[in-house]
């Protein structure tokens, strides 16, 4: 299973279904999980993934609660994650980077999701998929591509560190306030998330990726670290910089923590 892509295209797993070590995990709507869902593919809500508490619900759950949620998977160092969902990426992302957080680096992404698993009229099914929980114990990684605030406020003027801000553009400028204080963190780039799909490809990474984000300045020279609001858009993102083979990592608190700090540095 090791020479599986990252960025696995439906047929690509079309074709694997059968493996036993092969877990679709879809992160859809539950509404949409229901009405029709890769054959074998189990249903994770997002929330599964969240700390879910103000002022930073983005922030990763308690390590108790991860574990039950990678049992209740079945997840075991032999399983390759497929992660999907509804939405071009956000939240099978979320997924995929807290497994590279755990240490759990056997995952694939399947590109453009349910949007182009269905436009390439692959088998759907409403049955459910049944899973043997598994007994995994779950720790943090030692180099889970995590930043902290104050990691991030230590690094601000040192230039080795690139913000890439996955917010919409409204957000980053501070005229759409959704904490205490609106803007960015200083000298942040602002990507938005869904720049990097590409709707004429049923919401696949955009094939130009790499130069469309260098263009912007996000090129891999300095670290990078990615933020939104809660770490669910950025997720997406982080994922699109980790294919890409850049060096990145991703802010959870996000700026429903920076922004909601009374001290931190803002520009608007
Ligand atoms: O986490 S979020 O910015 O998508 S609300």
């Amino acid at each position: 299973m090791s020479d599986i892509p990252l960025i696995l295209e439906p047929e690509q797993l079309a074709s694997l279904l059968e493996h036993e070590e092969i877990r679709v995990i879809d992160l859809s709507s539950p509404q949409n999980y229901l009405a029709g869902h890769i054959p074998g593919a189990l249903g994770l809500p997002f929330q599964a993934l969240m700390a879910g508490t103000p002022p930073a619900p983005g922030k990763l759950p308690s390590i108790e609660r991860l574990t039950q949620v990678m049992q209740a998977i079945g997840l075991t160092p032999d399983t390759r994650i497929v992660a999907c969902d509804d939405e071009g990426g956000g939240w099978a992302g979320r997924l995929l980077w807290t497994l590279e957080v755990i240490g759990h680096t056997n995952y694939s992404y399947l590109n453009g999701g349910m949007t182009a698993w269905k436009n390439a009229g692959l088998p759907l099914t409403t049955e459910d998929a049944t899973v043997t929980p598994s007994s995994i114990t779950v720790s943090i990684a030692d180099d889970a591509p995590m930043i902290d605030a104050e990691q991030i406020q230590q690094r601000l003027g040192q230039n080795d560190l690139q913000i890439w801000d996955a917010r919409s553009p409204l957000e980053y400028s501070g005229e759409r306030m959704v904490a205490m204080r609106g803007g960015h963190i200083p000298g942040a780039i602002n990507c938005e998330w869904t720049q990097l799909m590409d709707p004429q490809r049923d919401l696949r990474i955009r094939e130009d990726a790499k130069e469309f984000l260098a263009a912007l300045g996000i090129d891999g020279s300095r670290e990078i670290a990615t933020h939104c609001q809660s770490h669910h858009r950025s997720a997406f993102t982080w994922l699109v910089g980790k294919s890409l083979g850049l060096p990145i990592k991703a802010y959870p608190g996000s700026w429903s923590e920076w922004g909601n700090l009374s001290d931190t540095p803002i520009e608007s």
